[in-house]
């Protein structure tokens, strides 16, 4: 079995904001093995975005980590200072986001851009330098990358210009690749095919990927494993094929519902009712009580995980037991 790169333990990020203060992440833990993809699913302002720049420690003032540890390999994260940062950051860890322009210059060629990452990081030849990048855009299936290296970002497809950017996170062969929904402003179709490529790539290269995403359908053909996150915590976690064909916590099974490809042709799309809750506000018991057709009287306080070696459900009255696949 592949070995445990990154654990995280008890991660709490919050905001100290002029209202108040938010738990943007609430005591998470999770881990992922080399090769492995973990698909970190949830509804908007759930936490996806800031459980990733808390790993890569990019959260942006008033927000900071207040708790937990992040194990990268056995190193802790929170540990380090900003300068030892700069070896992990971009080298160790990657990270790629929605809007591929976060990681391209528009005004570079794609060669100057990737070879200055490879060369920053490694002592290469530039000819060297430019065979690495050269071999990454292969990966990401880009067809003529001697053409595409000439190239400046403009005059690629926005598929294309995501594949780039993945291209350049992982040019220096990160151990582990967060990737922040960058695939969604795609079509369905190149969608498809970068999530088979990332696939194809983790297998191979052994790095290990945290795939964020709003949309279960991306993981469902993607994740080994997916954990489901509500207003800021994990609350229900197991592998991939487990967790879509059994879901127990009731937010899931809603999440479920309202994908439209898993819904029949023609019905109406379910959504959950309701709205998640303010962070702001103190959140006493389970937070999804508000919305959840299970919601009992012991909703109020906050329930207990409920655990077996390979599922995990934050819910009192789950919809049904857990259970995971026999070659789990
Ligand atoms: N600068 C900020 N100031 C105060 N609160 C913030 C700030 N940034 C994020 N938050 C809080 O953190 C919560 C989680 O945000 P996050 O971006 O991680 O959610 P997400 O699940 O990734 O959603 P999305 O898919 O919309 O990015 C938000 O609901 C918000 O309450």
């Amino acid at each position: 079995m592949n070995p445990t790169i990154l654990k995280i333990d008890g991660l709490t990020t919050e905001f100290e904001t002029r209202a108040g203060r938010v738990v943007a992440v609430n005591g998470v833990s999770l881990s992922v093995k080399q090769g492995e993809i973990l698909g970190l699913v949830g509804e908007s302002g759930s936490g996806k975005s800031q459980t990733g720049y808390s790993i890569m420690n990019l959260v942006d003032r008033p927000g900071r980590i207040t708790g937990g540890s992040i194990l990268l390999n056995g190193t802790n994260l929170l540990a380090l200072s900003e300068s030892e940062w700069r070896h992990i950051r971009g080298k160790r860890i990657a990270m790629v986001f929605q809007d591929p322009m976060l990681t391209l210059n528009p005004v570079l060629r794609i060669d100057t851009q990737m070879i200055e990452t490879v060369q920053a990081h490694a002592k290469v030849s530039r000819s060297q330098a430019r065979e690495i990048a050269r071999a990454c855009l292969v990966k990401v299936g880009i067809a003529a990358p001697d053409e595409r290296l000439k190239s400046y970002p403009h005059q690629f497809s926005g598929g294309m210009r995501q594949r780039v950017a993945i291209a350049i996170a992982l040019v220096q062969e990160p151990e582990v690749l967060i990737a922040d929904e960058p695939t969604t402003a795609l079509d369905v179709t190149i969608q498809e095919q970068i999530l088979y490529e990332m696939q194809q790539l983790a297998r191979q290269s052994g790095t290990a990927m945290i795939w964020i995403t709003h949309d279960l359908s991306v993981v469902a053909g993607l994740a080994d494993r997916v954990a489901v996150m509500y207003a800021g915590r994990i609350i229900e976690r197991g592998l991939t094929r487990d967790v879509l064909s059994r879901p127990t916590h009731p937010y899931t099974v809603g999440l479920l519902r309202s994908v439209p490809a898993r819904n029949p042709r023609g019905s109406p799309l379910f959504q959950i009712p309701g709205a998640p809750p303010n962070l702001l506000a103190q959140i006493d018991g389970c937070a999804f009580r508000a919305r959840c057709t299970q919601a009992g009287p012991r909703c109020t306080t906050l329930p207990p995980v409920q655990q077996s070696p390979n599922r995990e459900v934050r819910c009192f009255y789950p919809v049904m037991p857990l259970q995971e696949s026999v070659a789990a």
